[in-house]
């Protein structure tokens, strides 16, 4: 009986102590998770998110996560009539739009993963840009073909307060945050990408990992011609190809940029369809997706 007992017992011990290495390295770092809407494909991937950021915090490690909803607002605003237009990788947003794009992100996409985490314990919290002046901004004209287009309530973030975040995580909660931005000039909210809003705030955070879940292996060198993945490159090699990246790689890319370029350790494109995929990249040396270092740590992350 009790050999039995070791016999099945001894490999998964082993398993735990092949994790050892990195939970002394991320113990007690900030990780911010960016869970996409294209990558919340269905209830088993969600549970299975929702557990792997529950263990990261059991594990040592501090997650925020940030999550998107582009698909879902976009189902939203076709039921009330309303096309989904982009430019430069953005949601034009109208006044009618971003009531919906909140009641969406707050109200619906925010509420169900506060839902699956809490399913865990008293853990999640979740919060939008506007509580607590975490997320401030003002309108964003991007540049398009040399000209500066209106896309309406979308916003450019000017100002982070991660005191409330700090807060949450200091007392061993899990904020969600929805990428909401109160307004600097005119009392009412602006969209937010969420890729944008991950990235500012692992910045902010001095998050050692930005973790972008999405629906596709990571960058791809040629889309849509190859699925070469580029499994890693530094900033400066990251610089060089944004102009050539195009629609939802935009703002992921640019977010990467930014987060190594101002602390983050890693900057990570991660495919959110393969179940646990979290577990795998912060635990394993198996990782996957597309990785972006600062330049001077070339040779170094891991
Ligand atoms: N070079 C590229 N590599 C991978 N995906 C790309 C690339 N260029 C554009 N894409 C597109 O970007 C999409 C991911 O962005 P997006 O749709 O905004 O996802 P999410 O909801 O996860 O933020 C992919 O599904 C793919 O269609
Ligand atoms: C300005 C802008 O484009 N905002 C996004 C916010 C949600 C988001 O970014 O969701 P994903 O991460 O799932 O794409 C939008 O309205 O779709």
């Amino acid at each position: 009986m009790t050999t039995t007992r070791k016999h099945t017992a001894l490999p998964k011990a082993q398993i735990l102590i092949e994790a050892l290495p990195w939970l002394t390295r991320h113990h007690g770092k900030i990780v911010v998770i960016k869970f996409g809407g294209n990558a919340m494909v269905n209830e088993d991937l969600k549970a299975a998110f929702a557990q792997d950021v529950v263990f990261l915090r059991h594990a040592g490690l501090k997650p925020v996560v940030v999550h998107g909803g582009g698909p879902q607002i976009s189902a939203a605003l076709d039921r009330h009539g309303i096309v989904s237009e982009f430019k430069a990788g953005l949601r034009v947003t109208t006044e009618d739009a971003m009531d919906v794009v909140r009641m969406v992100l707050a109200g619906q996409v925010q509420r169900e993963l506060v839902g699956l985490l809490n399913q865990h314990g008293p853990l999640a919290v979740g919060l939008t840009g506007e509580d607590a002046h975490t997320i401030t901004a003002t309108k964003h004209t991007p540049e398009i073909d040399g000209e500066r287009v209106d896309i309406g309530r979308v916003g450019e973030i000017t100002a982070l307060d991660t005191g409330a975040i700090e807060a949450l995580l200091a007392d061993g909660r899990i904020p969600v945050v929805s990428s909401i931005a109160r307004s600097q000039d005119d009392g009412h909210v602006y969209n937010v990408n969420a890729d944008t809003a991950a990235a500012a705030l692992a910045a902010a955070l001095g998050a050692e990992t930005l973790m972008v879940l999405t629906d596709v292996e990571g960058l791809y060198e040629d889309w849509p011609n190859s699925d070469e993945v580029i499994s890693r490159l530094t900033a400066s090699q990251l610089e060089k190809l944004l102009p050539e990246l195009s629609s939802g790689m935009v703002p992921k890319m640019e977010g990467c940029l930014h987060a190594v370029r101002n602390g983050v350790t890693t900057a990570r494109v991660i495919d959110g369809r393969v179940q646990h995929s979290i577990l795998l990249e912060i635990f394993t040396d198996e990782g996957i997706g597309t990785m972006v270092v600062p330049d001077e740590l070339e040779g170094d992350a891991q």
